[in-house]
C-alpha cells in the first residue's frame, strides 16, 4: 500500500444468511481518485459501499482509511461521507439549515461556519438557495444540496450510491459533468457506485467491474473497454459481437481461428485455452467493417440481412455461416448502395479481436428486448 492510499479493501468479503454478496475484494483507492464500482442489480456494489461506510460490517477481510484499520470503528467516526439516491435531506430544514446540519452535529456555531456554507454553495453552484425549503428545488437542485451538506464536513473521502438515479436522462448527464468538476475541484477521493456503463466510464479514473460478489477487473475506462479480462466485462460494457470458433494454432503474438470454415487471426488470449479448443471471439461492433477498401487481415464472406439507420450511424447485421455479426459504420462512410440481401466482406485487425475459452459464455449478458 503507497502513502497515496486514501482507502484500501483487503480481501473484503460479507455474507447474508449463505448469499456471498461481496467475495475476496482487494483494492488500493489513492487519494483524489474517482473510483467506481459498477455491475448489474444485484452484484455487491451497494454492500461493498455500506462495508466502507461502517453501515455493514465485513464477514471477513479488512477495511483500512488512509492507512488506519477501520474494521471496527463506528460509521460517525470515519472520515467518509455519503450521498444517497433520494438525497435524504430534510424537509422542513432550508437549504442553509440542511448543509449546516453535520456541522451544528460538531457544535460549531452558526455564525463560524458561514463562510464554510457560503464556500460548499458555491462549489454546487447554488449561492442564493439558502433559504429555500427541497420541495421548492428541482431533482437536480436537490441532489446538489445533498451534495454540498456532505463535502461541508470535509470528509477524506465520499462515497455516492447511484446518486443520480432519480434523474431523467438529460439532467443526469448534465449532472455527470457538474460532479466530475466539483471532484477535481475539492480533490477528494470519490467511490461511485451505479450500474449504468457510460456514467462508469465517462466520470471514473478506474472502474472496478462486479458480478454476482466477484470482482472480474479493475482499470481505466480504456483498459476495460478495449482489454476487457473476462467475457463478462466484454458484453457489460459498449457493443460486442460474439462469435463461435476454434482455435487452430497460436504463438506469442497472435493466433489463428476456424470460423464458419473460414480463418481469421487474433490476439492470443491471455487466458488458458488450448489448441483445438473451442473458444468465444469477441470483437467491437464499430470495429467491423463493411466492403472496407484496405486490405484487412481478417476477411469474410457474408450477407447483409439487416440495416438500421440511427442517426449518426447504421447498424448493419450480417449472416456468415450460422453466425451473425453487427457493424456498426458512422453515416458520413456508410454505403448507400448496399441493401439487405446483399453478399458484403466484412473485416477488422487481429488486433481487434479478444479470446475467450468458450465456457466464459455462460457470464455473458445479454439485454433482450423482452428484458426491457
Ligand atoms: N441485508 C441483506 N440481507 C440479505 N441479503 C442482502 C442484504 N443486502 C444485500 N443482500 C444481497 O446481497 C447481494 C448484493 O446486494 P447489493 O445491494 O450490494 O447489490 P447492488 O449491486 O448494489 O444492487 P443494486 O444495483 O440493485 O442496488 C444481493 O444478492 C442482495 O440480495
Amino acid at each position: 500500500m503507497t502513502t497515496n492510499c486514501a482507502i484500501a479493501l483487503q480481501n473484503l468479503r460479507k455474507e447474508f444468511d449463505g448469499v456471498i454478496a461481496v467475495d475476496n475484494f482487494t483494492v488500493d483507492i489513492e487519494k483524489g481518485e474517482f473510483f467506481s464500482l459498477l455491475g448489474p442489480s444485484g452484484c455487491g456494489k451497494t454492500t461493498t459501499l455500506r462495508m466502507i461506510a461502517g453501515l455493514e460490517a465485513p464477514s471477513a477481510g479488512q477495511i483500512l482509511l488512509e492507512g488506519k484499520d477501520v474494521s471496527d470503528t463506528p460509521a460517525y467516526k470515519r472520515q467518509v461521507n455519503t450521498v444517497f439516491q433520494d438525497y435524504a435531506l430534510f424537509p422542513h430544514m432550508t437549504v442553509k439549515k440542511n448543509i449546516y446540519f453535520p456541522l451544528k452535529m460538531r457544535k460549531i456555531p452558526l455564525a463560524s461556519a458561514e463562510p464554510e456554507i457560503a464556500r460548499v454553495l458555491r462549489l454546487v453552484n447554488m449561492e442564493g438557495f439558502d433559504n429555500r425549503l427541497p420541495q421548492q428545488l428541482s431533482g437536480g437542485q436537490r441532489q446538489r444540496i445533498a451534495l454540498a451538506r456532505s463535502l461541508v464536513n470535509k470528509p477524506a473521502a465520499l462515497l455516492l450510491d447511484e446518486p443520480l438515479g432519480a434523474l431523467d436522462f438529460k439532467l443526469r448527464v448534465a449532472m455527470q459533468k457538474v460532479l466530475k468538476d466539483i471532484q477535481r475541484d475539492v480533490g477528494i477521493t470519490f467511490i461511485y457506485v451505479t450500474h449504468d456503463q457510460s456514467e462508469a466510464m465517462t466520470m471514473s479514473d478506474r472502474i472496478a467491474v462486479m458480478k454476482d460478489g466477484i470482482v472480474h477487473q479493475i482499470g481505466s475506462p480504456n483498459d476495460i473497454y478495449n482489454r476487457p479480462e473476462t467475457a463478462f466485462v466484454a458484453s457489460f460494457i459498449g457493443d460486442m459481437n460474439f462469435i463461435y470458433g476454434q482455435l487452430i494454432s497460436m504463438n506469442q503474438a497472435e493466433s489463428t481461428i476456424a470460423v464458419e470454415g473460414q480463418q481469421i487471426k487474433a490476439r492470443t488470449p491471455k487466458s488458458n485455452v488450448q489448441k483445438h479448443e473451442n473458444v468465444l471471439i469477441c470483437v467491437r461492433t464499430e470495429r467491423v467493417q463493411v466492403n472496407s477498401h484496405q486490405s484487412l487481415e481478417n476477411a469474410l464472406q457474408a450477407k447483409l440481412t439487416r440495416i438500421v439507420f440511427r442517426g449518426t450511424d447504421y447498424e448493419a447485421t450480417c449472416q456468415v455461416g450460422e453466425s451473425e455479426i453487427r457493424a456498426v459504420v458512422a453515416a458520413v462512410t456508410w454505403d448507400h448502395a448496399l441493401n439487405v440481401g446483399d453478399r458484403v466482406e466484412i473485416g477488422w485487425s487481429a488486433q481487434d479481436v479478444i479470446v475467450f475459452p468458450r465456457q466464459e459464455e455462460e457470464q455473458i449478458i445479454q439485454y433482450s428486448v423482452e428484458a426491457v
